[in-house]
């Protein structure tokens, strides 16, 4: 396909586990500064789809682009460096370490300027850090041990890190699961303001949460897509309600 606005174009993406097609022939196009939800039953392929966008997993057909390049010859790293940040289930921050040296050692090396003036540089980490943590809604406990903050909050932390890296879409695997009511309403509210100037991809199963969210929800099934569309329209589908809404 020829160059499109699209942020990420999916087309024809196929992976097949010994013959068995987790993801079947998917296309799929998310905007810029669009915020999409994928939803679905146990098994349907959200998780692969997440894998296969960031390198984890290997297509065996089909194309992904990123801003016009594909990603499915590049390796984890590689993509990583073009500008997809992705935060898995479980937070992999580091317990010991302050909130401020969590956010600190992810921003991106040689990424200054100001190349080996450090003093430069120290002052722009510094500023991001502190951008960071206010959008984060952690700048009161920049000092705090990571180990001692809530498991919400942990879970903001490691958005926050992904964040550092300034990346252009960001892709979130149940980022609310284990969260409190209060703690789901701000993520909802987080996620809202992140996605202003970048795109964002959740794997959801609370659909209240997807409801706060979702610009628009595509609802995978068996590796394939059964619907997609704003989710007030989505949730009234027959097949939908059938093999998921329903159950
Ligand atoms: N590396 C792999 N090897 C073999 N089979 C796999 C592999 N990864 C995923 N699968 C299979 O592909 C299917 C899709 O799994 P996937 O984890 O993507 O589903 P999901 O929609 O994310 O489900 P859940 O909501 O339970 O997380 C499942 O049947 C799974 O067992």
């Amino acid at each position: 396909m020829s160059n499109t606005d699209f942020v990420l174009a999916i087309e024809d993406l196929t992976v097949s586990f010994d013959g068995f097609k987790a993801v079947d022939n998917l296309t799929m196009y998310i905007d810029r500064n669009e915020l999409r939800v994928v939803i679905g039953p146990n098994g349907a392929g959200k998780t692969t789809v997440l894998d296969l966008i960031c390198g984890k997993t290997k297509s065996t057909n089909g194309s992904i682009k990123f801003m016009n390049k594909e990603l499915t010859k590049l390796s984890e790293h590689e993509i990583v460096r073009e500008g997809v940040g992705r935060k898995f289930q479980t937070p992999s921050i580091y317990e010991n370490l302050s909130v401020y040296q969590n956010l600190e050692v992810s921003y991106p090396k040689g990424r200054s300027v100001w190349g080996s003036l450090f003093f430069k540089r120290t002052a722009e980490v510094k500023e991001q850090v502190f951008k960071i943590a206010e959008e984060i809604m952690l700048t009161n406990f920049l000092d705090m041990e990571a180990a001692l903050l809530s498991h919400g909050q942990k879970q903001w932390l490691e958005i926050g890190m992904l964040l550092m890296q300034d990346p252009q879409l960001l892709m979130l695997d149940e980022p609310v699961a284990g969260m409190s009511a209060k703690e789901r309403d701000q993520t909802a509210e987080l996620l809202n303001k992140i996605s202003n100037n970048r795109s964002v991809l959740v794997i959801e199963h609370d659909m209240e949460f997807v409801k706060k969210i979702a610009h628009k929800v595509t609802v995978l099934h068996q590796g394939k897509i059964l619907a997609e569309g704003p989710m007030d329209q989505v949730q009234e589908d027959e097949k939908v309600i059938e093999v998921y809404l329903g159950h």
